[in-house]
Formats: C-alpha cells, structure tokens, sequence
C-alpha cells in the first residue's frame, strides 16, 4: 500500500503529530509505503514554457519550494528566470506542465488574496503620487477599511525606513530609497510569497548592499517565502537558504546549491572561506553549463 499525506497550508506541528500517529496505526496495520510531503510553497512540477514565437524559455523544469525558504534563481541572462518568477505570479501560464502556490493555482491566490506580492526591477512608482499614497495603492484597490490601510502603509514604510518622507514624491527620492518603497508596496498586504526580478540590479553597490541586510531583516520578521531572481553570484550566495543554478536556454535546473550558512547575515561574512567556497560551487555550476553547452 501506498499513502501520500499533504498537511494543510498552515504547519501545525501537534496536528501534524497526529497525523503522524494515526498513519503510524496505518502502517502497522498493513500499509508499507508512507509518503509525508512537506509543505509546498511554490511547486514548478516538469513545467515547460514555449512562447509563441517558437523560443522554449523553459525545458522540465521542476523544482519544489518550502515555507520559509529563501530562494534564488541564478542564471545567465534569457535562461528563463522571469519566465519562471512570472508564472508563480499568474503572469503567464505553462505550455506544459503545472505551476502551484500552496497547492493551488497562483491565478486563483491572486484573485482571492493577498498571498503572492511582486517587486520589479524598476521600481514603477506612481509620479503623481506620494510615497504614502504609492503604497496605499494596491490596499485601495483591495477595498477595506481606510483607516487600517492607512496605519499598514505608515507601519511597512517604517519597516523600510522611510517614515520621514511619507509626503515625499518618487521625484525626491533616490534610486535606492524608490526601491524601499517598492518593496514596502509589496509588503503592504502582508504576503506569505514575495517574488523579486532583480530588484537591485540598478542600485550602485553600496546601496544594493543595504537593501540586501534589510530585506534579510524583513524576511526573518515576516517569516515569508521569497523567490529572487538574479544574475549575481555573490548576492544569490549572501541571501539566499537555497541557490536554484539554471542552465542557459531553454532553462532547465542546473543543481540546487543549500547555502548552510548562518542567519543573520553580516556584511563582513562575505570574506569568510565558507562564503567563498559556495561562490566557487555556484560559479562552477554555471561555468559547467556553459561547457556543456558548446560541447553539444
Ligand atoms: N513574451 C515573450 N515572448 C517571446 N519570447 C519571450 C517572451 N518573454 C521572454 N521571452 C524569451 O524567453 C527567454 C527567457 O526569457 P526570460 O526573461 O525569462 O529570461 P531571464 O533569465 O529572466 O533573462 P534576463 O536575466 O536577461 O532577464 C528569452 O529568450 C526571451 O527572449
């Protein structure tokens, strides 16, 4: 016998127990096979992506991610990460295979929550409108009650440490400070998954590097899920649980690097050999791709 268990969305560790106990019970009353899968943030289950021009911007691509972790699709450019990010978000369908948000489809989470929330490159602010008023936005369209919107906006803007330019204009803001708004934008409404597309990509270094411990410190207090696309070795390594190394086109997974390093992360870790070691194995990683991909 065979039974497969999917515990619910939220982890319960007594109901989980439970559960435990009553297949235990199963088991020893004649099954031989018990599966506990864990629990599924993102499933990309053998997703193919040809777009109508003919390009396959992903070729079987199959990767699970768990609450909680902090995911980073690494690649060279047009290997399909976007692609990949976009459909999480509802923004583009397989061609073939599926794509699940808690077991459900992500169009459905994006219709009837708040769950899935994503950060762009460019910061797409609202010129006309204040910082405050940019980030009330998506909780106006949303409906609910004024006051408490207003008192969310105010708390992520905090949380991004922009309280003292709430009245500002995108106008009067720095590139990195446009960031911080877009990103309290995204954390407006709370979500469990928070998508980022390279969202630093255009910010100097020294400002990347702020962003980067911030959003750290914002991941750890939102206990979210986040899935982040970059070109960056060194960034995937400093903020990611888990490196996801893409192929070049069409994109397939490469190897999954755990980056078993210690939270927090302090800026001065990226000296450390460990550090250096899993920048090596994810260089090396997409290096062997790239000679793989001339030898065929
Ligand atoms: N809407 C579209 N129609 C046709 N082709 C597309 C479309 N969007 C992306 N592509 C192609 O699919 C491939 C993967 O694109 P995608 O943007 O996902 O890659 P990427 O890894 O995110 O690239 P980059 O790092 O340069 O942003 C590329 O060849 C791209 O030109």
């Amino acid at each position: 016998m065979h039974i497969e268990v999917q515990p619910s969305h939220t982890y319960d560790v007594s109901r989980y127990n439970i559960l435990k106990t009553s297949l235990l019970k199963t088991l020893l009353e004649g099954a031989n096979d018990v599966i506990i899968k864990k629990n599924h943030a993102v499933y990309f289950r053998n997703v193919s992506k040809i777009y109508n021009t003919g390009t396959v911007a992903l070729n079987h691509f199959d990767f699970p991610v768990e609450e909680g972790e902090f995911i980073s699709f690494l690649g060279p450019s047009g290997c399909g990460k976007s692609t990949a990010l976009r459909m999480v978000a509802g923004l583009g369908t397989p061609t073939s295979g599926e794509v699940t948000v808690y077991g459900e489809p992500p169009e459905e989470l994006i219709k009837n929550t708040n769950d899935i929330a994503f950060v762009f490159q460019d910061a797409n602010l609202l010129p006309w409108r204040s910082v405050l008023d940019n980030v009330l936005l998506p909780l106006e369209l949303r409906g609910g009650n004024k006051k408490e919107n207003k008192q969310a906006a105010i708390s992520v803007l905090e949380m991004v440490g922009l309280k003292d330019h709430l009245t500002s204009y995108p106008r009067q803001l720095s590139g990195g400070m446009k960031m911080r708004v877009s990103i309290a934008r995204a954390l407006a409404a709370r979500p469990k998954l928070l998508l980022m597309d390279e969202p630093f990509a255009a910010l100097d270094e020294i400002t990347r590097q702020t962003l980067q411990m911030e959003l750290l410190d914002i991941w750890k207090k939102e206990k979210m899920t986040v899935l982040f696309v970059t070109h960056n070795v060194y960034e995937a390594v400093f903020l990611s649980s888990k490196i996801a190394v893409m192929s070049a086109r069409p994109g397939r997974l490469s190897s999954v690097i755990d980056v078993n390093l210690p939270y927090p992360r302090e800026l001065g870790m990226r000296t450390h050999p460990a550090f250096s070691d899993y920048v090596d194995r994810a260089s090396a990683s997409l290096e062997n791709d790239e000679k793989r991909k001339e030898t065929v």
